[in-house]
């Protein structure tokens, strides 16, 4: 009984707890950090979202030493500005499950023998998206746990030069800085990002969720085009068939900037879009651990491009 009626009282005070200031934020960590304590002594289950406010329980994925020990005895709320990042990641992920889940419009782009299918549409502003399908050998677990180290990415895949994680808001929330490689399909030339990245977990489902953000202490940086991602998603689920594979979605949904001609971007994206998936299907096929070295040859497909020399930033 108790423990259902505090998730009652969780949810029903949870938008108001996302926008409280100063004091009550301070009396809520209090509650919190009773709760968490509760929760430690197997009394009662916290929901997910929780996590947000920054109660840490000694419970999670993170709890590995003295450090986590000395945040459960002096747990710290998040701060206004991680709340933000948390809703802008959560409001990427809501736009970009809609543009998924709306089926209307779709048309096939291009059919791969490894089972990738790229569907594309065009959206109200003129926007090309594209939707990758395919199944990967391997449980959601591991795909996510791949997918979101992101700062060793450019060691598994030669489209991406460096991702570094600029801030951390709670475990689902990062905002990352993102460089392309100049090789990336070849034609577009290197671009970065500024993203909030979000996941989130629905029973066996995994979400990655992502859009364009802005930092001020991060403005767009001098030799690059700053483009912009997202609303983005990707979209992983078990097979049902008990193999522990995954059906894989990825809406890529991005505006690369620069002058290049709308037809040549709309060629490379899908193509960005298969050569990633082909590097993530090897570094699945790898495991869990981390790589060290980088030491396959890139693999960016060449087919279907114009010479080499065109390139919008050089
Ligand atoms: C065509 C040119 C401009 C871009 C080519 C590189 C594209 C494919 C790269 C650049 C940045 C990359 C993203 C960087 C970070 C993440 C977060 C991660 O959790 C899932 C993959 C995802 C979403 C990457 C998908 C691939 C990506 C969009």
């Amino acid at each position: 009984m108790l423990p259902a009626v505090v998730k009652l009282c969780c949810g029903i005070s949870y938008p108001h707890l996302r926008t409280m200031a100063g004091l009550q934020r301070l009396a809520i960590a209090a509650i919190g950090q009773e709760l968490a304590h509760m929760q430690r002594n197997g009394r009662t289950q916290l929901p997910a979202w929780t996590s947000h406010m920054g109660w840490q329980t000694g419970t999670s994925q993170h709890q590995h030493s003295e450090s986590s020990r000395r945040e459960v005895a002096n747990p710290v709320p998040l701060k206004e500005e991680e709340l933000l990042y948390i809703r802008r990641g959560h409001d990427a992920l809501t736009k970009a499950l809609d543009i998924v889940e709306d089926k209307n419009g779709w048309k096939t782009e291009l059919t791969e023998e490894n089972g990738d299918v790229i569907y594309s549409k065009v959206l109200s502003g003129d926007r090309k998206v594209f939707r990758l399908e395919t199944v990967l050998d391997a449980t959601p677990e591991l795909i996510h746990h791949i997918l979101w180290k992101v700062e060793e990415m450019h060691q598994w895949n030669p489209s991406i030069k460096n991702i570094k994680v600029l801030k951390q808001a709670g475990p689902e929330t990062m905002v990352t800085h993102e460089v392309s490689a100049e090789t990336a399909g070849n034609l577009i030339g290197q671009r970065d990002f500024l993203s909030v990245r979000h996941f989130s977990r629905q029973e066996s489902c995994i979400y990655l969720g992502g859009a364009a953000t802005h930092l001020e202490s991060f403005p767009p940086q001098k030799g690059f085009v700053r483009a912009e991602d997202g609303p983005t998603c990707i979209i992983i689920k078990p097979l049902a068939d008990d193999t522990g594979r995954s059906h894989f979605t990825w809406l890529l949904n991005m505006d690369v900037k620069g002058w290049l001609p709308k037809s040549i971007v709309n060629q490379a994206l899908p193509r960005a879009q298969v050569d990633f998936t082909r590097c993530l299907r090897r570094r699945l096929a790898e495991g869990p651990n981390q790589r060290h070295t980088n030491h396959h040859p890139p693999t960016v497909s060449r087919a279907r491009q114009p010479p080499h020399t065109l390139s919008d930033t050089r």
